[in-house]
């Protein structure tokens, strides 16, 4: 009898569920000290304004009568999380986590430099199996990291369980671009200038290439905002910000 093992993909190769998390764990690890700068690179500094957009939407609060705690899952560097407590003017309480200790170890180092470094706490952890007890965050925070999960919907019933009643879950990710013109110039730049530009910079490429399929591979909107449904989110919505290049979704724990 031939056994069958679940797969999915890594980019456009089919591999095995549990093959996945190791392939990941390694492009990361391959571009950590590079991450930063290769960011800026791709998206000629647009990121930043879509992370300060997304900081916008959550709008955490500067004062209040209990703390707010906030997760930022997958949150590597710490770019979310910075922002995150600069907008909150120190109040926040951020725990930025990652599965991947490099990724943090970059993300600590940068902190010592921020301004409100004692609000931010970087922990190891998988966004699948969460070290953190049930109704515990007002808010939950994922950027660019969902589509690098092996198991979408566990992860976002692990955010549901952790976040109290009340809580808001947002996610920003990699969309496909369909505006007609954009689309054919987006492709190029993605196929043709991406990979090289993460060699010359982080001395491979593949990792790049990797990102540029993951996105490809990654839910539309439409079956993404069902999956956050599904994991009991309400009063799910979708932005996108500049031709569809990134999505911004938010979603409930009512
Ligand atoms: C593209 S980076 C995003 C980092 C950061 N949020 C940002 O926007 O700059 C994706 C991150 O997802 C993390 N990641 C991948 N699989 C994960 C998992 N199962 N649990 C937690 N983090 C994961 C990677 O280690 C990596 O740091």
């Amino acid at each position: 009898m031939t056994e069958t093992r679940e797969t999915t993909h890594f980019g456009e190769q089919t591999v095995a569920l549990e093959d996945k998390q190791g392939l990941v764990d390694k492009v990361f690890h391959d571009v950590a000290d590079r991450y930063d700068l290769m960011n800026d690179l791709m998206s000629m500094g647009v990121h930043r304004l879509w992370k300060d957009a997304m900081v916008a939407e959550l709008a955490p609060p500067k004062a209040g009568s209990r703390p707010y705690k906030v997760l930022d899952m997958a949150g590597g560097t710490g770019d979310i999380g910075e922002r995150i407590v600069n907008a909150s003017l120190g109040y926040a309480d951020v725990i930025v986590s990652d599965i991947n200790a490099d990724m943090l170890r970059v993300g600590a180092e940068r902190a010592k430099g921020w301004r409100y470094p004692g609000q931010v706490r970087f922990q190891e952890a998988n966004a699948e199996e969460l070290p953190f007890e049930s109704n515990s965050f007002d808010a939950y925070t994922i950027a660019f990291g969902i589509r690098n999960v092996p198991r979408i919907q566990k992860a976002l019933d692990e955010a549901h369980r952790v976040l109290k009643r009340g809580g808001r879950i947002l996610v920003l990710e990699f969309s496909q671009v369909d505006v007609p013109g954009f689309d054919a110039v987006y492709s190029l730049y993605s196929d043709q200038l991406i990979p090289p530009m993460g060699r010359v910079v982080t001395g491979d490429a593949q990792p790049y290439q990797y990102f540029i399929e993951s996105i490809r591979k990654f839910p539309d909107p439409a079956e993404f905002s069902a999956m956050l449904g599904q994991a009991g989110f309400r009063r799910v919505k979708h932005q996108s910000f500049t031709g569809n290049i990134a999505t911004l979704f938010s979603g409930w724990k009512l």
